[in-house]
């Protein structure tokens, strides 16, 4: 039934490709914001050839739907691409149902506000790892940086340390998620390709699912290959305290030679696996926009600085009990998750049955992408967007201003989908931006060839993006600043 109300607004499809050339593959919202102007509307309709893209520029426009209208707003378009290639493990990709809902629900009760804290012992310990490191190899910072957050999370899912970037799982996760972090334009495309499933690769073109059979094995080994040890070592006793152990232990006591065990045990390994993917990239470029900004924004550095040496002083590294006391630190770790967002692009949902809004017919079907550098960036909630300033968020006594739009309530998603890691994520960042500028100095550093590096806030990534240029000026701050982090290190360099 065809609905009387005019779609949204948007560019003039083609016949059958419909706009797919015009949607964008790297940075979508700069041609997003020029379809707000010329159509002067916040909502954009994008006929794709299977499906059409409805973009949301406004935050508003994203709670409206996404958030209050979440029972039809919450599903994910399936692609042939994640079927083929086993990335349908992917809670983040799975349709709205009692599949996602199985394993949305096993993910949160380990990763909820009120059980999180009990991985950071881990966090800290890493993070303080990192230091070190960053001491003795400052010019590999940008690679250091994803050492730690990999190494944090290998360890909170499967109890397990990684030997280092070249360590055998690292390098079989990394690229099996390769696989998956296409720019959004290959999406579009994918997602139009139904049949792909039914032609053999040899066809000529088919380069999709020659890809797809290299991925496979790479994504199996991924998910199994860490929870089949864990499992063999719960067997033996001798498995460290991990996610992975901590579910199997459950599954047994609960559902132990049930048919439930089998069910569980495969939703339980999706979860550990999912952890991993979900977890490395996202803070690892959250974290190396925050070295961006120190680099660009010295004034903010001294500032946040001058706080942890009044709160936490010089004879001691920073830890979670401070957090609360340094404001100034919070506010900085929010104008991160602004300023470059991990997830800038947005991550779509899918519509599952017709809807309107603002006097439009939404077809069902539609990818509904928020817009999310769109809503971060908006100069009416946050003036001079493109400028790092925490104290956006502080009021005059310096307390942070509940009157301002908190940027994580946008940058981790909406509605039912919102990001279930965000609290784990928040205590990592908080935790390495605090001990980062506790003792060391960020500059831009010098390139390979001796010349400082040039900074700028250009982007590079598809659906999570990172700056392309990170900083590796980092100086310690002092000899006691030395002597904190050698004494903290608990492993030698990975
Ligand atoms: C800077 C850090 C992070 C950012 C910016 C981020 C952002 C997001 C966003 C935007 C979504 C999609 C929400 C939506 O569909 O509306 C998402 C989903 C998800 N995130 Fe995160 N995330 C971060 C870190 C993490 C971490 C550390 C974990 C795991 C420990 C995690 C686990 C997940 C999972 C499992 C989903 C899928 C949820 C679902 O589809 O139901 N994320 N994240």
């Amino acid at each position: 039934r065809r609905s009387r109300l005019p779609l949204p607004p948007g560019p003039r499809p083609w016949p059958v490709i419909g706009s797919v050339f015009d949607m964008p593959a790297q940075n979508p919202w700069v041609t997003y914001r020029q379809w707000y102007n010329r159509y002067d509307s916040d909502i954009i309709y994008v006929q794709l050839p299977l499906q059409p893209a409805i973009i949301l520029g406004t935050y508003k426009a994203a709670i409206d739907l996404l958030d209050k209208r979440s029972n039809i707003y919450s599903s994910r378009m399936s692609s042939v691409m994640h079927e083929l290639t086993a990335w349908d493990f992917n809670i983040g990709l799975m349709p709205y149902g009692p599949r996602w809902r199985h394993h949305r629900r096993m993910f949160h009760q380990h990763f909820h506000q009120g059980v999180v804290d009990r991985f950071r012992p881990v966090q800290l310990r890493m993070t303080r790892d990192f230091l070190s490191w960053a001491l003795k190899n400052p010019e590999h910072t940008r690679k250091l940086v994803r050492q730690l957050f990999t190494a944090i999370i290998f360890d909170v899912a499967y109890g397990k340390r990684i030997s280092g970037m070249n360590d055998e799982y690292v390098v079989t996760a990394e690229e099996a998620l390769a696989s998956l972090a296409a720019a959004p334009g290959v999406y579009w495309i994918e997602y139009g390709m139904p049949l792909l499933k039914h032609i053999p690769s040899w066809v000529p073109g088919m380069k999709s699912k020659k890809t797809a059979e290299k991925v496979l094995p790479l994504v199996l080994n991924m998910k199994d290959t860490p929870y089949a040890e864990v499992k063999a070592e719960v067997d033996k006793t001798t498995a460290p305290p991990s996610l992975a152990r901590t579910m199997i232990e459950n599954i047994r006591s609960r559902y132990g030679g049930t048919p439930n065990e089998v069910v569980y045990d495969e939703v339980a390994k999706n979860v550990a696996g999912i952890a991993y993917a979900a977890a490395a990239e996202t803070t690892t470029s959250s974290a190396q926009s925050f070295l961006l900004a120190m680099a660009m924004f010295p004034d903010v550095q001294k500032k946040a600085q001058a706080e942890l040496d009044k709160v936490v002083g010089p004879d001691r590294l920073p830890d979670y009990d401070d957090i609360e006391q340094v404001t100034y630190i919070r506010a900085l770790v929010l104008e991160t998750m602004r300023w470059l967002p991990a997830a800038a692009a947005g991550v779509p949902h899918a519509l599952i049955a017709d809807d309107e809004y603002k006097g439009y017919h939404i077809p069902k079907g539609s990818v509904v992408i928020p817009d999310a550098w769109a809503m971060l960036h908006n100069p009416a909630d946050y003036p001079k967007p493109e400028q790092f300033k925490p104290e956006r968020y502080l009021d005059q006594h310096g307390n942070i201003d509940s009157t301002v739009m908190d940027p994580t309530i946008i940058a981790f998603g909406f509605g039912r989908r919102i990001c279930p890691g965000r609290h784990f994520s928040n205590n990592s960042l908080a935790i390495f931006i605090a001990s980062t500028l506790q003792v060391f100095d960020i500059s831009a550093g010098l390139d390979d060839h001796g010349t400082p590096v040039e900074l700028s806030n250009e982007v590079i990534g598809g659906l999570i993006i990172a700056p392309r240029v990170v900083p590796c000026g980092l100086k310690p701050r002092s000899e006691a600043a030395i002597r904190l982090i050698l004494e903290a290190q608990t492993a030698e360099e990975l």
